[in-house]
Formats: structure tokens, sequence, C-alpha cells
């Protein structure tokens, strides 16, 4: 089928070019071509294939600095292929990854004020009046059919929103930011999602060691930034953790008394236990049963503070859940594969994959401890929710094990 139509962002404050579709409104593909043949776009662009069916969709959500383009990494590493050189030639500022199979949208091109009318206005980019939740809605749900959008794009550099830039639907769509989950319209067309929850103390040790290191910022504007940041993150970014397929939470250390280094984590994966589709908790051992297991010794080198891991059930938010949780960091990435042989669930497609992923990505963040650990095994989840949403939709083909992938 091919359909001449894009879903478009018509100015800076965007105008909805669609109808306002509550959460009842479902809108078959059928119905938006019934919309769009009453409504001539006013910018039409050019003839484009309608891919159906449309694409899994997945959303990230964290606070600024938390790891979300780590994350990234690994998922298109896991994915396969490379990133598009040429998608960023008409806007080298665009933040927008495309590989072979994957699109990731950061949802900060859904900015409605850009940085100056939030100084004016006194809103920071975590508050709802900042951002543009319809268009994010319409532009995320056109994507979904099938059909190609025109998506707005913030521009980092200079705080303002530039021409917008065309996205196809892709295999694979992964929203990251800070709201994926806050409008319940948005969250309804996710097929998983997950909420990076770094606890206070880790996001402020990351946080002063890259906009300090990376970006010349001082200890005091980084303070300061983060405490202006804080209502609207309590109120508006943090709840959403409570709608995500999994939470990773990542704490300091309990092997070390009184750390204050926040090198060694402790990281735990919340997974949910029903509710989501074609996802099952990965468990140590027996499922249900509640587990303590340090694993150092003769096949697992540990030097100091060790490695534990714990894993059971638990509550979360009214949920039953499954917490895997790692302590400690590896010390030979090799010797993972010993711990891999010991996690039953993990949606490999052979012995050793998720050793041979953190080995192929030793150099990204997190690669010795639970966080790196836990992304890839997300990771791999995903990739297998894909395939079973593709083999129901009869397309039944497979992402591979792909190459090296980078982000921004
Ligand atoms: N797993 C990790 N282990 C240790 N440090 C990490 C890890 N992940 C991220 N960091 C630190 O946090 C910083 C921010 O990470 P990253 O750029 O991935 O976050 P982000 O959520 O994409 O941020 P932004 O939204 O601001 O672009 C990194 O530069 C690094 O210093
Ligand atoms: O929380 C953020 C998400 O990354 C940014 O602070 C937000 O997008 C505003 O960006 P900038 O500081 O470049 O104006």
């Amino acid at each position: 089928m091919t359909i001449s139509m894009v879903f478009r962002a018509n100015s800076i404050n965007h105008t909805p070019s669609f109808p306002n579709p509550t959460k009842t409104h479902f809108l078959s593909p059928q119905n938006l071509l019934h919309f769009y043949k009453k409504t001539p776009l006013k910018n039409h662009i050019g003839e484009f294939s309608c891919s159906s069916p449309g694409p899994v969709v997945v959303g990230l959500a964290a606070d600024s600095g938390c790891g979300k383009t780590t994350f990234m990494k690994r998922l298109t590493s896991v994915f396969g292929g490379a990133p598009k050189a040429d998608h960023n030639h008409q806007n080298p500022d665009s933040n927008t990854l495309i590989t072979d199979t994957t699109t990731v949208i950061c949802l900060d091109d859904y900015h409605l004020l850009d940085r100056k009318e939030r100084k004016e206005k006194g809103v920071t980019a975590l508050h709802p009046r900042a951002n543009n939740f319809d268009l994010m809605f319409e532009q995320i749900e056109a994507l979904k059919h099938g059909f190609p959008i025109e998506k707005p794009i913030y521009n980092h550099a200079t705080g303002l929103l530039d021409p917008p830039e065309l996205i196809h639907p892709p295999k694979i769509l992964v929203l990251e930011g800070l709201h994926p989950l806050y409008d319940s319209r948005v969250r309804d067309l996710l097929d998983f999602s997950i909420y990076l929850d770094i606890s206070n103390e880790v996001k402020f040790s990351w946080k002063i060691q890259r906009d300090m290191a990376e970006r010349g910022h001082s200890l005091e504007s980084v303070r300061a930034s983060i405490k202006a940041r804080k209502s609207d993150f309590d109120a508006y970014i943090e709840p959403q953790k409570q709608y995500a397929s999994v939470v990773m939470e990542v704490l300091p250390t309990q092997l070390i008394p009184d750390d204050t280094e926040r090198k060694v984590l402790r990281v735990r994966l919340i997974m949910k236990e029903s509710g989501v589709k074609n996802f099952q908790p990965i468990y140590i051992f027996d499922e249900g049963s509640t587990i303590s297991w340090v694993p150092c010794g003769r096949k697992l080198t540990c030097s100091y503070p060790g490695i534990k891991f714990f894993c059971g059930p638990e509550a979360y938010f009214e949920n039953e859940v499954t917490v895997l949780e790692m302590d400690g960091e590896f010390d030979k990435l090799e010797e993972l594969v010993y711990v891999e042989g010991h996690l039953c669930n993990v949606s490999t497609k052979f012995y050793g994959e998720v050793t041979q992923q953190m080995l192929k990505n030793c150099d990204f963040e997190g690669s010795n401890n639970g966080t790196g650990f836990f992304q890839t095994l997300i990771a791999l989840k995903i990739r297998d929710l894909y395939e079973q949403v593709a083999m129901s939709n009869g397309v039944g083909d497979g992402v591979g094990v792909g190459s090296l992938a980078s982000t921004k």
C-alpha cells in the first residue's frame, strides 16, 4: 500500500494537525487515512510506503545524565546494523539515532517551549507545560501505524526548535527521554518500557563526572542545576516508574560500609510478573524462590568487595515483580558466562550470548557492574519481544546479532 501523507509538526508552537483523540478513541490506519483524505496536508512532501505492520515501540524514561545514551548503545548493538550516517546531514544537531532496524527518538524534540521561553515563564524542561504531548501522541501513533512523520528537533546547542526532520517508521522505535510514560495516550502505544531509577547519590556523582569533566561546569553549578530540577523531577518524572515494564534501580553498594566513592554499585532489575505481553522475568535457579548468591570462588574471580546476587519476588506499586539484584563488580568479563549460565529466562539465541555482548561493548560505561549486565539482559529481552510480535504478525524476520553501533 502506498500512501502520500506525513504527520507533520506545523509550526514551532505546533498546531495539532489531528483531532485530539482520547484514550478510548482508537484510530486504525483506515481511520487515519479517512481523516487525511478529508483534511489535506498544508505541506505535502511526497509518496511514502505505509510499512505494515508498524514498529514495536519501546519507552526509556530517565532524568538527564542517567545513562540513557549508554543504554541505547547496548540496545542498538544487540539489534545490529550501524547508525545511518546520512540521516544527520540535514541537521547535524538532530537528536535522532537511526540504524537499519531501530530508530531512537529523543523526546526533548517535543519541547513546546524553547530555552528562552522556559526561562521567561520560569518552568523547567521537566514540567508538562514545557512539552507538547498532543503532538508526541499523534506522531508516535502515526509511526506505530506505519506512517512517516515530520518531527521537530530541539537543538541542544542553541536551545531553539529547529525545522522538522522526516522520520520513517522503523522496525523498532525507541522513545528516550524525560516523559515517555507521562501521557497515558503515549503510554498505551508502548509495547515495553524501562525506567532508569538512579539514586540521588549516584546521579550526583555521574553528573559531576560528566558535567565537570566534559562540559566545563563547576561543582556549584551542577549542584544548583540538580536542586532547581528536583521538585519537577519528583512531581513529573519519578512517578512514571510505576508504569514501567522494568525498572533499573542504581544504588550505592552495601558491600562497602560508608562508601562515598560511588564507584561500586548495587543494581536492581525490577521486572513486572504480569501484564507485559511477550515478556517473562529473568530469575536465578528456581522461579519464585528467594535466592542470595555469592558466586565468588573457583569460577568467578572477585576482588574486594566481592559480588553478591539476589533474586526473588517482591511487590512494587501494588504489582507483583521479580527482582534480580547484583552488588559489586566483575574482575574478568569473560568469567561472566558462569553467572549467565545460572540465569533462567534469558532471551539469548546461544549459550554465552550475554557474555559475548558484554565483551564486545566492554568499553561502554558500567561494563564491569550490574548496570551494563542488566542493560544487556533487557536489550536481549526487547529483541525477543520484537521477534515474537513480528512472528505473530506473520513478518517473522529476526534481528540478528549485529555489529557495534555507536550513538550520540
Ligand atoms: N552505567 C554507568 N556506570 C557509570 N557511569 C555511568 C553509567 N552510565 C552513565 N554514566 C555516567 O553518566 C553520564 C551520563 O550518561 P549518559 O550520557 O548515558 O546519560 P543520558 O541520560 O543520555 O544524559 P542526557 O539525557 O543528558 O544526554 C556519563 O557520561 C557517565 O559519566
Ligand atoms: O532535561 C533535559 C533532557 O535532556 C534537558 O535539560 C532539556 O532537554 C533542556 O535542554 P537544554 O538544557 O539543552 O536547554
